[in-house]
């Protein structure tokens, strides 16, 4: 059972593949998605790993991939989008869409008619996918979520997903821990062992490929998981990212 204590072992750049949320993992939550922030600092850190991991570094996000690197600018990461249905594979590759905006007009007119109607809802729309927030408002909860449901009650082949203040929906049959997976099938992950950060629903499905995989799962912040190890906020994992080979996530010297 993941208990509030359970730091994770260092990470080891010649020896692991690391894949990291972005949401709540490497920024801290905020009311609006195109509010978030990272440091010019934290970003550097994160191309550093990259050169040290020998490429064996993914983002695996809900995000799309040209917004992760907007934030993440300069730089550019192998990554899963949208949960794993838009894919690069590599720093400065192309951005292959694993499915495409088909078949959701009428779920999208089902939603914009519901933000309308409850406007303390919001519509992230990012093609692929359709997200309703919540956060502010956890009284809604519970009409945001029969609201997604409701859009797709006529629509087979989508997937509904439940997030921090957030309902989701696109299409079925891909998830982080599927996005995850298919990376460690290649060139520079394969062989490695893989290393999972996320503090959300979402990522439990990261989780669980890592475990599969004999990996390293950390979950970040409170709240029931499947992962072996914890981090307790954003700050921390910058630290845990950050520190020497040796030290522990709070910088204290590992026990030999
Ligand atoms: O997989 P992630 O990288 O964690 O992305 C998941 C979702 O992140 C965003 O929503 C979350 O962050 C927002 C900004 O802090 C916050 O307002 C919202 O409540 C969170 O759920 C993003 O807006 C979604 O599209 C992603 O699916």
């Amino acid at each position: 059972m993941l208990g509030p204590m359970n730091l994770p072992p260092p990470l080891d750049p010649a020896r692991h593949a690391l894949f990291i949320d972005f949401d709540g993992t490497l920024v801290e939550l905020v009311d609006r998605p195109e509010d978030v922030r990272i440091s010019p600092e934290a970003v550097q850190r994160l191309g550093v790993l990259q050169r040290q991991c020998a490429g064996a570094f993914a983002l695996l996000s809900g995000r799309r991939i040209a917004d992760l690197d907007r934030f993440l600018s300069p730089l550019a990461f192998a990554a899963g989008g949208i949960h794993g249905l838009e894919r690069r594979e590599e720093p400065g590759g192309p951005i292959v869409p694993l499915a495409g905006p088909a078949g959701l007009d009428p779920i999208r007119l089902v939603l914009s008619v519901g933000v309308t109607e409850e406007p303390r809802l919001r519509l992230e729309d990012k093609g692929t996918s359709l997200v309703v927030h919540y956060r502010g408002h956890p009284e809604l909860e519970g009409a945001a979520v029969e609201l997604v449901q409701r859009s797709v009650a006529d629509e087979p082949g989508f997937a509904v997903m439940k997030g921090d203040n957030i309902v989701e929906v696109h299409l079925g049959g891909m998830d982080k821990g599927k996005a995850l997976s298919a990376f460690m099938t290649r060139e520079p992950f394969v062989g490695r062992v893989p290393v999972y950060l996320g503090d959300d629903t979402t990522d439990e499905f990261g989780f669980a490929a890592v475990k599969a995989l004999n990996g390293v799962s950390i979950k970040v912040g409170n709240g029931p998981s499947e992962a072996d190890y914890r981090l307790s906020c954003v700050d921390s994992v910058h630290r845990w990212l950050g520190s020497e080979p040796g030290l522990g996530a709070d910088g204290m010297k590992e026990a030999s």
